[in-house]
């Protein structure tokens, strides 16, 4: 079976600063699911035209800023993160060269081969966040997959998370002990035939 390379992390979003290239469908997707997840990330996006839907958000999002203008090399500065979602080809390579030259790392939203990092279809319950990836075989059978597992995972997993947390905070003793004690009362996630938590 072939195998995804791609190596998931999860980005504190709220202290990077991201470039959007394009104000139409992609762009609007890309800046949506940004916010969605990080509502405090702070988001230039330039285009030389806007969706209505990215000027309600722009609104909305003292942190998102939309700048009217075609896209040039001095965009990059201070950038964290590039997407490239204009319906240009060529110049969504051009981009990505520019990206490069700059050690920014991007996303080129028409050219899996040209990005750095795909965005990934996620889940969200509370603190729990699972994002998938099909290594960009077919991003629908992601949106599905999320749907699923949004459905599955009980809302109360989330309590599970907060009482964990504080079981976690008040374990004395030294790793390894810690480590035992988390995994026995656990034991019951992987084997409900366990007593309950
Ligand atoms: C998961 C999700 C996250 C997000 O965007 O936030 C995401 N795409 C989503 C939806 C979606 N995208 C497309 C459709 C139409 C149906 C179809 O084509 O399948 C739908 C379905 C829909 O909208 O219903 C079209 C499409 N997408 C890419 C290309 C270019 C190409 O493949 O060459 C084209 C063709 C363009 C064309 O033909 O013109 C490329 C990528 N899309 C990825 C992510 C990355 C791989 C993720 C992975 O590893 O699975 C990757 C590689 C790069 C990237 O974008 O990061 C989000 C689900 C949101 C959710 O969870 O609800
Ligand atoms: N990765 C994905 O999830 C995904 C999904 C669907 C489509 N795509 C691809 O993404 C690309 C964009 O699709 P779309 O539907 O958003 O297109 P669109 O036509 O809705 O938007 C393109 C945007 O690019 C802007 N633009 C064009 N030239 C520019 C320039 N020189 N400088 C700055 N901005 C410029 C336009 O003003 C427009 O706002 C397409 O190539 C499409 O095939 C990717």
């Amino acid at each position: 079976m072939e195998e995804n390379q791609l190596f998931p992390v999860f980005f504190k979003l709220h202290r990077l600063h991201v470039l959007v290239v394009g104000g139409g469908n992609v762009g609007l997707e890309k800046v949506n699911a940004m916010l969605q997840n990080s509502p405090e990330a702070t988001v230039t996006v330039v285009s030389l035209s806007f969706l209505p839907e990215l000027k309600t958000l722009a609104k909305q999002y003292a942190n998102v800023e939309l700048v009217e203008k075609a896209f040039s090399c001095g965009d990059l500065f201070g950038k964290d993160l590039v997407i490239a979602a204009t319906n240009n080809k060529e110049l969504n390579q051009s981009v990505w060269e520019k990206a490069k030259c700059s050690k920014v790392l991007i996303n080129v939203a028409d050219t899996p081969e040209l990005c750095d990092f795909y965005l990934g279809s996620i889940v969200q319950k509370g603190n729990l966040k699972i994002a998938i990836s099909t290594n960009g075989k077919s991003p629908t059978v992601a949106k599905r997959l999320k749907q699923v597992l949004q459905e599955a995972i009980p809302d109360t997993l989330d309590e599970v998370l907060n009482k964990l947390h504080l079981i976690r905070d008040k374990l004395k003793g030294d790793f390894a002990a810690k480590v035992k004690k988390l995994n026995s009362i656990t034991d019951v996630l992987v084997d409900p035939e366990t007593k309950e938590l």
